[in-house]
């Protein structure tokens, strides 16, 4: 079953046009591929099925009924969460409170810090991560470590439809490696279904089940990544930048 369908998405910005014609699904338990060239669209795309951008048309269905997300709030109360290119951590905040923001847990109307503290070193350890203080501010963290904070929160959030924008950016080769893993523990548990965005094709063929390529606004090809090699993926990336470059760039045949 297919737990998320975008019919015919379009975003303009003034006179740029970012998304033109965007059709897209994500089957339960899967891992979707999103890749393209720097300023594709795929930012822009995730920003509308998480509720932050609303499309100029088109439309959404999420588990079988259309939707108009309001807001990111909105799309959480869906199950559909994000970790954004950039995070969106408080970097004034600790690591824990980063982990629970918008979700804390209460006793009445106290926080339960140390119920978060307990749930935030016991995430982090099974990740794998090496954060050794969860009550220091993540500005004191690597960019890694405030990475793997992010993808924690969303994963151990209860969404069912997990955003993932550029996750394994500002990765050191360990960090990467455990962020690639939680990743695979997902699809294993088969109910979270993902979109990540990556740069790195050997990882997108690694981890992810099916590939679809943005360009021009709209997704020019998708296919198993069981179907696809490494040198046609990059292949595909490179003639559309020599095309451009040409000026003879088009929507692809
Ligand atoms: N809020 C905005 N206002 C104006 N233009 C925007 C806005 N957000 C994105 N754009 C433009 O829309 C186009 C698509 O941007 P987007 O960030 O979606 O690309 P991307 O594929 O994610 O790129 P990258 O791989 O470099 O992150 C770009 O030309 C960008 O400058």
């Amino acid at each position: 079953m297919s737990v998320l369908v975008a019919e015919h998405l379009a975003k303009r910005f003034g006179a740029l046009t970012a998304l033109r014609d965007v059709s897209l699904r994500l089957e339960q338990g899967e891992v979707l591929g999103l890749i393209g060239d720097n300023g594709a669209g795929k930012s822009t795309l995730i920003k509308i099925i998480c509720g932050y951008h609303r499309p100029d048309a088109g439309r959404l269905v999420v588990n079988g009924k259309e939707v108009e997300l309001r807001s990111v709030d909105h799309a959480r109360a869906l199950g559909i969460d994000t970790v954004y290119q950039g995070l969106a951590l408080i970097n004034e905040l600790s690591v824990y409170h980063n982990m629970f923001l918008n979700r804390e847990l209460r006793i009445g109307p106290l926080l339960n810090n140390r119920a978060m503290r307990r749930l935030a070193r016991a995430h982090l350890e099974d990740m794998g991560v090496n954060i050794p203080n969860v009550s220091a501010e993540v500005a004191k963290l690597s960019g890694g470590q405030r990475q793997a904070v992010a993808v924690a929160r969303a994963v151990y959030s209860d969404a069912k439809i997990l955003l993932l924008d550029e996750p394994l950016a500002a990765m050191g080769a360990k960090e990467g490696a455990l962020i690639l893993d939680l990743i695979r523990e997902l699809k294993a548990r088969g109910d979270v279904s993902v979109i990540i965005i990556a740069h790195n094709y050997a990882q997108v063929l690694d981890v992810c089940d099916r590939v679809n390529l943005l360009q021009h606004g709209a997704i020019t090809f998708d296919k198993p990544t069981a179907e696809v090699t490494l040198d046609e993926l990059t292949e595909l990336v490179v003639a559309e930048y020599r095309a451009r470059r040409r000026g003879t760039s088009g929507p692809a045949a």
